[in-house]
C-alpha cells in the first residue's frame, strides 16, 4: 500500500538518531504515490539520486508549510495557474492605409500600414486562424485631407469608415473597434481643436467626436473606443449613438489614458505627432492638458466614475505594462470589464530587446501578457495578438 510505505519511511526516519539529507528528501518530497513506485520498483531505479560532492548534511527544517510542494511538477503547477491566456481577450490593433501595399512601420518591426482592401483583409484573416477575432482599426490619414477642426473624421466614405464596412462585410462575425480622437485628422496633431492660445478645446471637440462616432456606427462598428480623453464624451457618445437607434453598439473608453511617451511609434505610424506651432497660434508639445499625469493615482478612480456613469461598456487603461496598479485599481472599483492597451512602444521595446538577443521573445511577451491579465485585464489590446496566439497554439 502506497499509503503504508508512505508512512513507513516517514516514521523511521523521525526515529532515527542519525538523519541524512537523503532521508529526509524522501520523507519531505515524494508524494505517496511516487513512493509505492519506488518500493515496486526494481533495484536499479532504487538507486537514490546523487548530491553533488560537498553538500552539507542538515537535518529537515521543521516546516509546516512548504510552498514549493505547490510548484513540484508541471502537472501540479498547471493546475493551480490562476490566469491562463487565451486569443478570445485579445484585440488586434491594425492600421490602415488608402492604398494596395502594406507599408512597413520602422518604429514597430512586424507591423504595417496595411492596405485596406488587400493587406488588411489577409492580415484579419490570418488573426481569426489563430483565433483573434476582435481588432481595432487606426486609419493613417493623408496629410491634404487633415484641417484644423479635421471634419475628415465623420466622412462617412472616409477611410475608417470604409475600412470598418469591408471588415463587417467580409467577416460578419469579427468584432470591429474603432478609435474616436481628432489627432489622425488634425493638422495641430491633437486629439481636439487647439485654440491659438494653445487651450485644447473640449467641449467643441466632444461635439465632432460624436458626429465621427456616429459615422462609425453607420459604417458597422461594434464598439465605439473614445481615445481622445475630453470630458463628457462618453455620455455624449452614448446619446448621439442612442438618438440615431445604435443602441447595440458598445463603448469602450479610454478611462484612464496617460500623457506617455510610449505612444512614440504610434505617432510615427500615423505622422499624427503634435506639429510645432508659432507665435500666432501656439501648439502644445504634448498632451498634458488632456491625457493624464504618469506621477497620478487617485485620478483613475475619478475618471473611471464618470465614465462608469456616462454608460461606458468596457474601460480601458493605457499604457499596459507600466500602469498595472492603475489596472487593477479599475479592476476592483467596477463591475464593468477592463481592458488594457499594451502600446507601441511597449511592443517596440519588447521586440528591439528580442532582436539584440537580450530577451527571449516568445517568453518576454508571455510574460508581459500573463502581468497584464494578472493584473485585472480582461481585454488586451496588443501588437503581439497574432504571435501570442501562435505561441499558445504551440504550447
Ligand atoms: N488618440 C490617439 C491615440 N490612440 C491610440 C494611441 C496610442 C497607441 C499606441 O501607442 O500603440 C494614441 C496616441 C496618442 O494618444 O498620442
Ligand atoms: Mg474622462
Amino acid at each position: 500500500m502506497s499509503g503504508f510505505s508512505q508512512i513507513r519511511v516517514g516514521a523511521s526516519v523521525r526515529n532515527s538518531s542519525r538523519l541524512t539529507w537523503s532521508d529526509a528528501t524522501r520523507r519531505t518530497c515524494s508524494p505517496s504515490s511516487k513512493a509505492a513506485d519506488v518500493d515496486l520498483a526494481p533495484p536499479t531505479k532504487r538507486v537514490p539520486p546523487k548530491l553533488p560532492d560537498g553538500t552539507p548534511i542538515v537535518p529537515p527544517q521543521d516546516l509546516a508549510s512548504r510552498p514549493r510542494r505547490n510548484r513540484r511538477s508541471a502537472t501540479v503547477r498547471e493546475a493551480f495557474r490562476e490566469t491562463i491566456l487565451t486569443p478570445a481577450n485579445f484585440i488586434y490593433p491594425i492600421f490602415v492605409h488608402d492604398g494596395e501595399d502594406d507599408i512597413p512601420i520602422d518604429s514597430m518591426p512586424g507591423q504595417s500600414r496595411l492596405g485596406w482592401r488587400t493587406g488588411m483583409i489577409d492580415k484579419v484573416r490570418e488573426a481569426r486562424a489563430t483565433g483573434v477575432n476582435q481588432v481595432v482599426v487606426f486609419p493613417k490619414t493623408p496629410d491634404h485631407l487633415k484641417s484644423a477642426t479635421a471634419e475628415e473624421c465623420f466622412n462617412p466614405n472616409g477611410l475608417a469608415q470604409r475600412s470598418i464596412s469591408l471588415l463587417k462585410d467580409t467577416f460578419p462575425d469579427l468584432e470591429v473597434y474603432t478609435d474616436v480622437a481628432l489627432d489622425p485628422y488634425n493638422t495641430m496633431g491633437h486629439d481636439g481643436m487647439v485654440r491659438s492660445d494653445g487651450v485644447i478645446l473640449n467641449d467643441e471637440t466632444v461635439y465632432y467626436l460624436c458626429k465621427q462616432a456616429v459615422s462609425q456606427a453607420r459604417a458597422g462598428a461594434d464598439v465605439i473606443s473614445p481615445s481622445d480623453m475630453m470630458d463628457g464624451r462618453v455620455g455624449a457618445i452614448r446619446e448621439a449613438l442612442d438618438a440615431e437607434g445604435f443602441t447595440n453598439v458598445a463603448i469602450m473608453s479610454y478611462t484612464a489614458k496617460y500623457n506617455s511617451a510610449y505612444y512614440g511609434p504610434f505617432r510615427d505610424a500615423l505622422a499624427s505627432a503634435p506639429r510645432p506651432g508659432n507665435e500666432e497660434w501656439r501648439i502644445p508639445k504634448d498632451k498634458a492638458e488632456y491625457q493624464m499625469d504618469p506621477a497620478n493615482f487617485r485620478e483613475c478612480l475619478r475618471e473611471a466614475a464618470l465614465d462608469e456613469a456616462e454608460g461606458a461598456d468596457i474601460m480601458m487603461v493605457k499604457p499596459a505594462g507600466a500602469y498595472l496598479d492603475i489596472i487593477r485599481a479599475l479592476k476592483d472599483s467596477t463591475t464593468l470589464p477592463i481592458s488594457a492597451y499594451q502600446v507601441s512602444g511597449e511592443y517596440s521595446m519588447l521586440k528591439a530587446a528580442a532582436a539584440a538577443g537580450y530577451l527571449n521573445e516568445r517568453d518576454a511577451v508571455l510574460e508581459s501578457l500573463i502581468s497584464i491579465k494578472r493584473a485585472g485585464a480582461d481585454l488586451t489590446l496588443t501588437y503581439f495578438a497574432v504571435d501570442a496566439a501562435k505561441w499558445l497554439q504551440e504550447a
